[in-house]
């Protein structure tokens, strides 16, 4: 798929759907250092949603509040309907809203398909005991676990590295098998920091096709941070543009493209 394929795509009238997740006047402090001043944007439903800035601008900050590992000092997090604080991880991983780090988080000496499993652990339901007896509803369990497994395995195109231990997969692969891990979840929500950094050319075309796949096949709302500008015009619906942890531009691609306050951040503009 080259990227004029992927432009025609993204306009080719998906249905995008209301607002599942609202976040409101959020601001973020570190001890003296502001991370997020008063941001607000929301996510529709089944799109593609970007968010771009410069190094230290926030972009990560702002994942990490949405899955509740950063609790925000002020601003309120909406999503589906319910008005929150701040979330907890478990309570966001419950909620539907599974995430990639921007440096790979997988077990190295375990298999692609073990690491792909990890991502079922809390659609688990037999206890401990049960799974390490492997007995009754614990070997059912399993069985259908495995089966998903399976699937998302077909669907990255990863079959034949299965077995593999993941630190000996080159990089590329590795993120993929990442994206497989928060796909176990069945997330409604899919936060993507940096999916395509460090790859090459091929590799980044690859990952795209997946995120489009995922968007399209599962009905996936995906919000990525990406750094390669070029990637994040021809996939987004609308993106949302942080500078030193404030909010400078949002809209469509083609919006936050002409906005002068956006072209003078990438340039370097002095404030
Ligand atoms: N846990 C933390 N403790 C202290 N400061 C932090 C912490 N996390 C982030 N920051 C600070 O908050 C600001 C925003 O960082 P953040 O990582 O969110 O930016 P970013 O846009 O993701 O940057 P990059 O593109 O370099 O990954 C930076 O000044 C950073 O140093």
């Amino acid at each position: 798929m080259d990227m004029t394929d992927l432009e025609a795509r993204v306009g080719a009238g998906r249905a995008i759907g209301p607002v599942i997740l609202d976040l409101k006047n959020i601001s973020l402090s570190f001890g003296g250092v502001k991370a997020l001043t008063d941001i607000s944007f929301d996510v529709k439903q089944h799109e593609i949603r970007a968010i771009i800035g410069p190094n230290g601008a926030g972009k990560s900050s702002m994942l990490n509040v949405i899955n509740g590992v950063y609790r925000p000092q002020q601003g309120e997090i909406v999503l589906r309907g319910a008005t929150r604080k701040n979330m907890d991880c478990y309570a966001a991983a419950k909620a539907g809203v599974a995430r990639t780090f921007q440096n790979i988080a997988l077990f190295k000496g375990m298999t692609v398909l073990d690491n792909i499993m990890t991502g079922r652990n809390l659609k688990m339901k037999s206890n401990f005991l049960m799974q390490a007896l492997y007995i009754g509803p614990a070997r059912r369990e399993e069985i259908a676990h495995r089966e998903k497994v399976e699937e998302i395995i077909d669907f990255l195109e990863i079959q034949a590295i299965r077995k593999t231990p993941v630190g000996r997969l080159p990089y590329g692969l590795q993120k993929r098998v990442e994206l497989g891990r928060a796909l176990a979840a069945e997330p409604e929500i899919l936060l993507l920091d940096e999916p395509m950094a460090g790859m090459n050319v091929e590799e980044k075309q690859d990952m795209c096709r997946f995120i489009l796949d995922v968007n399209d096949q599962f009905g996936t709302t995906i919000v990525l941070i990406e750094h390669d500008m070029g990637v994040v015009m021809d996939i987004s619906d609308r993106v949302v543009v942080l500078d030193y942890g404030k909010k400078i531009g949002d809209g469509t691609p083609d919006e936050v493209r002409n906005n002068q306050n956006v072209i003078n951040a990438y340039l370097g503009v002095a404030h």
